[in-house]
């Protein structure tokens, strides 16, 4: 069988099949292919931990029948009645809460797929293939349809992230996960995939975690992964490098990646690790001397090359350390310790883990260490299954195991800020959301706090759910927002006491930095200089916390609220806090009048929360410089159809650069509210935006997905999918509040 760059590599069934003795025990791979009926896929929420089912038969499809929220999910017809055509700004943004109230899940908050990076599902397919976690078919057949359907259309590749060029990365990785699914290397997108990672080098130009995936599955040798000492988390904590200092993602990646790389675990020989080593390849396996392709990677995975004094760390490591320094009892304390350290982090997770890149790593440990059948590892298998969503086009891993409780506030304060949370319509929408916000506070700091460098947690609020129990700053602020101004409103019941509030007032307060601003999990513990010690090429600023517009302003807002309610309570430090904040946004306002965001696309996000820590500390258009800077910055951007829309290489960039689809709602929106808070003078300039909003309304009120709205460490890209309710909805409602007369 001749690949699409010529090269034999023989044809999937003519090869010899594993040696009985080792592959027998891997559960074997029937052909993938065809669709499910997605009219048979269930999401179970239960109390917001989310997993998807695929009922077999019509008995249970019939006893457990599809909701709002799953069709809208995996976008089958609805079949909901056209609304009365609004009329007002304030009629549309009711129209919009029709719709959304139908996809408020049981437990009362709402759910969506959080997909947009391509370097995740590798992680949860590798984990199950190499702990010999049977792959349902079900899942088989929706991860083939959605790689797929997410195939570059150019090229056949996959990138960093949906939107991206076709990377070695995003490449090797998703088509080794098709071939442990059990796709067969001469589909055509297979043919058209491998053609594209051999023109790109194959996968010795893997950035270093793939690398890492590849040796887990003994596809390569660890020569080629550059070193991850465990032995690092041995070094005294005031050492400026010390991994207790980098920012919480790269810190929990580093630890069970250091574990696994110490003991150069590798999964036994299979039909599939065969042909992988086969078929990723440009050159014949036996023949690559891996050591010399520890820092190959393609230029378009190289992001973020390598610093001059990362390269040097890596030889003397390699050359130096390991062989000749690395004792084994120095070795086996920095495995013992890391050990140690993610059954702290499994533990105040309940094995669901930061995030789906270090989960499943974490669960090949317990693996490694525990056993097939131990507690520890069927307890991840279970918690695995929550990064995976089920949409039209198949299955996908999320970013995280939700947006349950991040999306769950700006719901609820897209209707106060709207003012209709007095409307008796409205409230048994916003009681559930509530008693969900209460139910998902963090209420103790996690165990053994100060030995696995976690800073207290209890009164926080995560990003998902209370299970995965990482407070956020602007999730702990956006939440408590949302549950002091809904009760503080006549009529909602007083969930949390005044004590739950002080908790989490205490916990934010510990957020903020030397100069004021906030960052994302923790206060920052490390120097810039850090970032000469990244090793994952493809992103940037990663190794440690950064200052945040958008963390800093939520914390400023909420404080504001809180201290109106509370005036007593840690009033210095409050104020303090507010003042130190509010000072750090001005100074990190650019020259044109613009700041730089890190978590939505990219300055229409960011404009957002600076204008709305402005007006928390009454600063305006027409009293402030630096707000009439920000508004001007966005009017520039304004386009001729009323609208905003930003591309997500601004955020890679830096700078400014539209979208080439056009004006967007959810950035419109977003530039809206910025102008609205700033009290930006020109009501007409602002309606032509609102139209803009209103007439991408459809019929049943919602509005139709376009282009992804969040991003992460510059070059990822991710979507939230709710934004385009929850904003809209927030910028019609706080343009009715001021011009209650005009009409549409
Ligand atoms: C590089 C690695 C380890 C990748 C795994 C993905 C995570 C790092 C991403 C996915 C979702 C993600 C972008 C998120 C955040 C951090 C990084 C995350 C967790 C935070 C919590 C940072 C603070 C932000 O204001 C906000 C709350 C919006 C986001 C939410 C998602």
């Amino acid at each position: 069988m001749a690949t699409a760059t010529g090269r034999d590599i023989g044809s999937a069934k003519s090869r010899k099949r594993a040696s009985d003795d080792s592959a027998d025990s891997f559960p074997k791979r029937p052909k993938v292919g065809g669709k499910t009926d997605l009219t048979r896929w269930r999401m179970k929420d239960d109390e917001s931990r989310h997993t998807w089912h695929y009922l077999e038969d019509d008995k249970a499809a019939e006893e457990w029948p599809q909701s709002y929220a799953e069709k809208w999910y995996l976008n089958l017809p609805m079949d909901l009645p056209a609304l009365p055509k609004a009329t007002t700004p304030l009629e549309s943004a009711e129209n919009g809460l029709t719709f959304f109230e139908k996809l408020q899940l049981p437990s009362g908050h709402w759910g969506c797929e959080y997909g947009g990076p391509m370097f995740l599902l590798v992680g949860v397919v590798v984990a199950w293939y190499v702990t010999k976690t049977p792959i349902p078919d079900a899942y088989a057949t929706e991860i083939k349809n959605y790689l797929t359907a997410r195939a570059h259309p150019k090229d056949g590749g996959w990138g960093l992230h949906i939107e991206g060029e076709s990377t070695v990365l995003g490449t090797a990785m998703n088509y080794t996960v098709l071939r442990l699914v059990g796709v067969d290397p001469e589909e055509p997108v297979m043919v058209k995939a491998r053609a594209t990672l051999h023109k790109l080098g194959g996968a010795v130009n893997n950035p270093h975690w793939g690398k890492f995936w590849l040796a887990v599955l003994g596809v390569v040798e660890w020569d080629i992964v550059n070193p991850v000492p465990p032995e690092i988390w041995l070094l005294p904590d005031w050492v400026p490098i010390a991994p207790w200092r980098w920012w919480i993602h790269i810190r929990q990646v580093f630890l069970p990646m250091g574990y696994i790389y110490s003991k150069r675990w590798s999964c036994e020989e299979t039909d599939e690790i065969r042909g992988l080593k086969q078929e990723l390849f440009v050159t014949p396996h036996a023949e690559i001397n891996w050591a010399s392709h520890r820092n190959s990677i393609a230029p378009i995975d190289n992001y973020n090359p390598k610093s001059w004094l990362l390269n040097t760390v890596n030889w003397v490591l390699v050359n130096v350390y390991n062989p000749y320094l690395r004792f084994n009892f120095i070795k086996e304390r920095g495995e013992q310790w890391a050990s140690e350290l993610v059954d702290m982090e499994d533990a105040n997770t309940d094995y669901a883990g930061l995030a789906p890149v270090n989960s499943p790593m974490n669960m090949i440990v317990c693996y490694i260490r525990d056993g097939p059948d131990a507690f520890s590892v069927r307890r991840h298998r279970e918690r695995l299954e929550e990064f995976l969503w089920v949409k039209d086009e198949g299955m996908l891993c999320n970013g995280t195991n939700g947006v349950q409780c991040w999306d769950t506030a700006f719901a609820i304060l897209a209707v106060v800020e709207s003012g209709l949370h007095d409307k008796e319509r409205w409230r048994p929408m916003l009681l559930k959301a509530l008693q969900y916000l209460e139910s998902q506070q963090i209420r103790e700091n996690c165990k053994d706090q100060e030995k696995c460098y976690r800073q207290p947690r209890k009164g926080g609020w995560p990003f998902s759910n209370k299970d995965q129990g990482y407070g956020v700053s602007d999730c702990i602020s956006e939440a408590l927002k949302a549950v002091i101004l809904l009760q503080k409103t006549e009529g909602y019941p007083q969930l949390l006491e005044d004590q739950r509030i002080f908790d989490a007032v205490d916990t934010l307060l510990l957020y903020q930095n030397d100069n004021g601003a906030v960052s994302s999990y923790e206060q920052r513990r490390g120097s810039e200089y850090l970032e000469l010690l990244n090793a994952a090429e493809v992103f940037g600023r990663i190794m440690v916390e950064y200052d945040y517009p958008e963390c800093t302003t939520a914390c400023v807002t909420v404080l504001s609220l809180f201290r109106k309610h509370w005036p007593e309570y840690r009033t210095e430090e409050i104020n303090l806090f507010i003042k130190r904040a509010t000072n750090w946004i001005k100074g990190y306002q650019r020259p044109d009048g613009s700041w730089y965001g890190s978590w939505g696309i990219c300055f229409t996000y960011a404009a957002m929360f600076a204008l709305q820590s402005m007006a928390a500390i009454g600063e305006n258009y027409s009293n402030s410089r630096v707000a009439k800077r920000g508004c001007d910055f966005l009017i520039s951007k304004q386009r001729e159809d009323g609208g905003w829309s930003e591309s997500y290489q601004a955020s890679e960039t830096m700078t400014y650069i539209e979208h080439e689809s056009g004006s967007l709602v959810v950035q419109t929106a977003w530039a809206l509210i910025a102008l609205l808070e700033a009290d930006y003078p020109d009501m007409e300039r602002i309606k032509k935006g609102i139209k803009l909003i209103t007439d991408r309304q459809q019929a049943n009120g919602e509005w139709l997905q376009e282009n992804i709205e969040g991003v992460f460490n510059k070059s990822c890209m991710i979507s939230y999918p709710n934004y385009k309710y929850t904003f809209t909805i927030k910028a019609l409602g706080l343009f009715a509040k001021k011009y209650p007369n005009e009409k549409l």
